[in-house]
């Protein structure tokens, strides 16, 4: 098959739902979906062929069954199979439906029909081969806290999104009022998925900016200028060391929101942003995972 893909699936008790997709993430998979199935829950999960052998797929089945023990839960079933790039595309497709999210976002899949009606900003989205959904708690966080930190101000910031896979927060910062929004990631499949969700928005490329790379072109493409607003919801591994360059972007009066980051590694997080004159006005939680807000 040309372009294949794993669908890995885990079918196991609704509790480890949030260690399971812990997990998956960790290992690189993309396009995650759960459904209910009886007493338990089905999550899907796909990764591109070539980013995992067979024997990395038993060891990944063999940490969920840890994890699962660990916390004293019944061990997981995970299997695993290829698929070409369209099946990938339709069957993860089917699982994700429309979300409100906070008070005002409304996202909504591509492929469905734009509802006549809704009092909601529309953030239609095909994330493709990219994270961010909204359907991740991590990614759930950052928008009520976006939507929070800007959504009633009328301030017009300019912002950075670190990390911006399908640009889900860069255009949700567009919806409420964004002057400009300058998104980068890492990951060229999420910078293609960004750029094509711009246009399905209706953005402008000035308005928002989407680059191949991480903190330091931000830097380069700034200059001398700061930025009021910083949004990374990438894990914490990844963070503590983003935490220099995000504070060398930042103004004397920027905020920043933080995702990504499990509840128990929030400490050496919180600490590292301190060292850096970065005050953590709140921490947000949804299930196992935490939003800082926070400013300098
Ligand atoms: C958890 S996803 C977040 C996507 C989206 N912003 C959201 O909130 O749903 C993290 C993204 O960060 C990207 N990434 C990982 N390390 C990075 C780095 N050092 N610099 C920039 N982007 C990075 C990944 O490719 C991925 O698209």
């Amino acid at each position: 098959m040309a372009n294949s893909w794993w669908e890995i699936k885990i079918l196991g008790d609704p509790d480890l739902e949030d260690l399971i997709f812990w997990r998956l993430d960790s290992f690189g998979c993309r396009g995650m979906s759960c459904e209910s199935k009886g007493h338990s829950q089905l999550i899907r999960a796909h990764l591109p062929q070539n980013q995992a052998h067979l024997l990395d797929l038993a060891a990944l089945s063999l940490w969920l069954r840890q994890d699962a023990l660990t916390v004293g839960l019944p061990l997981p079933l995970t299997q695993w199979h290829l698929i070409d790039e369209e099946d990938w595309a339709s069957s993860w497709k089917q699982h994700w439906q429309p979300t409100e999210i906070g008070d005002c976002f409304l996202i909504y899949p591509a492929w469905l029909s734009v509802p006549q009606q809704t009092d909601r900003l529309l953030l239609r989205l095909d994330p493709g081969a990219a994270f961010g959904t909204g359907t991740h708690p991590t990614t759930h966080l950052c928008l009520e806290a976006l939507e929070m930190r800007i959504g009633y101000d009328h301030s017009h910031p300019v912002i950075a999104d670190i990390g911006c896979g399908s640009g889900i927060l860069s255009i949700a910062s567009v919806l409420l009022g964004a002057k400009k929004v300058l998104g980068v990631d890492i990951d060229p499949l999420a910078v293609r998925s960004a750029r094509s969700n711009r246009e399905l928005n209706q953005i402008s490329a000035d308005r928002l900016v989407v680059k191949k790379g991480s903190v330091e072109l931000l830097s380069h493409l700034l200059g001398e200028k700061k930025v009021d607003g910083i949004l990374c919801n990438i894990l914490a591994e990844v963070i503590i060391d983003l935490i220099p360059g995000i504070s060398a972007i930042a103004s004397p009066h920027s905020w920043g929101i933080i995702s990504g980051i499990l509840l128990d590694q929030a400490k050496p997080i919180a600490d590292t942003l301190e060292q850096h004159n970065w005050t953590v006005a709140t921490l947000w939680k949804r299930q196992e995972w935490c939003c800082f807000n926070i400013r300098r």
